[in-house]
């Protein structure tokens, strides 16, 4: 899969590029919605692409493989024929899902056995099953067979999941080296690094993956809870290590400061529940700030929710009909909060693009960081 670069800013790692895939390209820095089962929730395909103007959007292999399961998939000819989304598709392995969702599991040499949370029947994922699965889901991109270490741990425990991360890894890549996609086009695979919150860790396991030669590389064990500040000393560290040709997924970031900060660190892709977990309980990000819609400033406020950001449901509904819709619990209120989030979100990383080309990135993001942390 071709990666090709446009420009470096000159004072921060920001840079500009392009991702070639079979279904499409993906102009980067990237925010990908998340789209767990199939669907991102509340949002229609023809919104997603034409309102959000998303490029590419996330899958979960853990998800997808309990429901529908591999089976009405495969009938369906692959994830983009199932839900009609025919550009890009990325699919998170399971590793974060296993380890997060279902609380009985338990971690072996061999892979994770873990019972469903939809209808508790036993399961096992190992590297080599993974790679089968994220074949037959038929994603673009398909992600590595990884333990997320969790946060806080001691530096024994975060040495030992490494290490077994790194051993797994070994086995995904002749798994998925030694097979084929099943629909007539490309898939690609990306490596995870781990390492915690310790530096040597993390050195030896960009280092490792990097070593890999893959066409992409993701940085895993973040955004689990460590504080912002260790989440960027830990990407500066590991982008400072992985290849600058190739692009680099920074995963489950962030808050739009977040994800600011991390691509003036040299990420190029990032992905995060946020924009639409939080839209479904009123939490709106816009180019002036965080609203919590539900509060009774807005209960008589007719102005758009954000025409700044240029699409229809962000411009065409107020903020006061937006919360009556929300402290009424209708369905159309998630449907507006997700769909104005993830165009905030896809929009912010827009503009991060066109400054980065413009060389005023350093200055534009030091000013939009506080700008989308204010909370109105
Ligand atoms: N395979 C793999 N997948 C991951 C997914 C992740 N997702 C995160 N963070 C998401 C954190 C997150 C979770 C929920 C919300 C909603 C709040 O309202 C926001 C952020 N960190 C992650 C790390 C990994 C990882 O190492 N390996």
């Amino acid at each position: 899969m071709k990666f090709t670069l446009r420009k470096k800013d000159l004072q921060t790692k920001a840079r500009t590029g392009t991702l070639f895939t079979d279904h499409g390209e993906i102009q980067t820095p990237i925010f990908m919605p998340v789209g767990t089962a199939a669907t991102v929730k509340a949002v229609h395909q023809r919104e997603l692409k034409e309102d959000i103007k998303a490029q590419i959007i996330l899958g979960n292999t853990y998800h997808l493989y309990l429901r529908p399961g591999l089976d009405i998939l495969e009938k369906a000819g692959g994830l983009h024929k199932f839900n009609g989304w025919e550009r890009p598709i990325l699919t998170d392995s399971g590793g974060y899902q296993v380890f997060s969702l279902s609380g009985t599991r338990k971690i072996k040499e061999e892979g994770v056995t873990f019972k469903s949370h939809i209808d508790g029947s036993k399961h096992e994922f190992t590297p080599e099953n993974v790679m089968d699965i994220q074949r037959t889901i038929g994603a673009d991109i398909i992600m590595a067979f990884d333990e997320c270490t969790p946060y806080p741990c001691e530096y024994g425990y975060a040495r030992n999941s490494m290490e077994m991360t790194h051993r797994w890894l070994t086995r995904c890549i002749d798994r998925f080296d030694s097979t084929e996609g099943k629909y007539g086009y490309r898939q690609t695979f990306f490596p995870i690094v781990q390492g915690s919150v310790y530096k040597d860790l993390r050195k030896q396991s960009a280092e490792f993956i990097a070593a890999q030669g893959r066409e992409g590389n993701a940085i895993g064990g973040l955004s689990v809870g460590e504080p912002a500040e260790m989440m960027y000393e830990m990407t500066e560290l590991v982008t400072d290590i992985l290849p600058a040709d190739k692009p680099r997924y920074l995963m489950g970031v962030g808050t739009p400061a977040n994800i600011l900060e991390c691509i003036a660190l040299g990420v190029d892709m990032f992905d995060c529940v946020m924009p639409t977990r939080n839209a479904r309980n009123g939490m709106l990000f816009t180019s002036e700030g965080i609203i919590n819609i539900r509060n009774e400033k807005w209960k008589d406020d007719f102005s758009p929710i954000d025409p700044a950001i240029g699409n229809y449901a962000s411009t065409f509904y107020s903020k006061a009909y937006l919360r009556h819709l929300t402290v009424s619990k209708e369905i159309l209120a998630a449907q507006i909060a997700s769909i104005h989030n993830l165009a905030f979100y896809l929009w912010l990383v827009g503009q991060a693009r066109e400054h980065i080309q413009a060389g005023d990135f350093a200055v534009w993001k030091d000013q939009m960081v506080k700008k989308v942390s204010t909370r109105l």
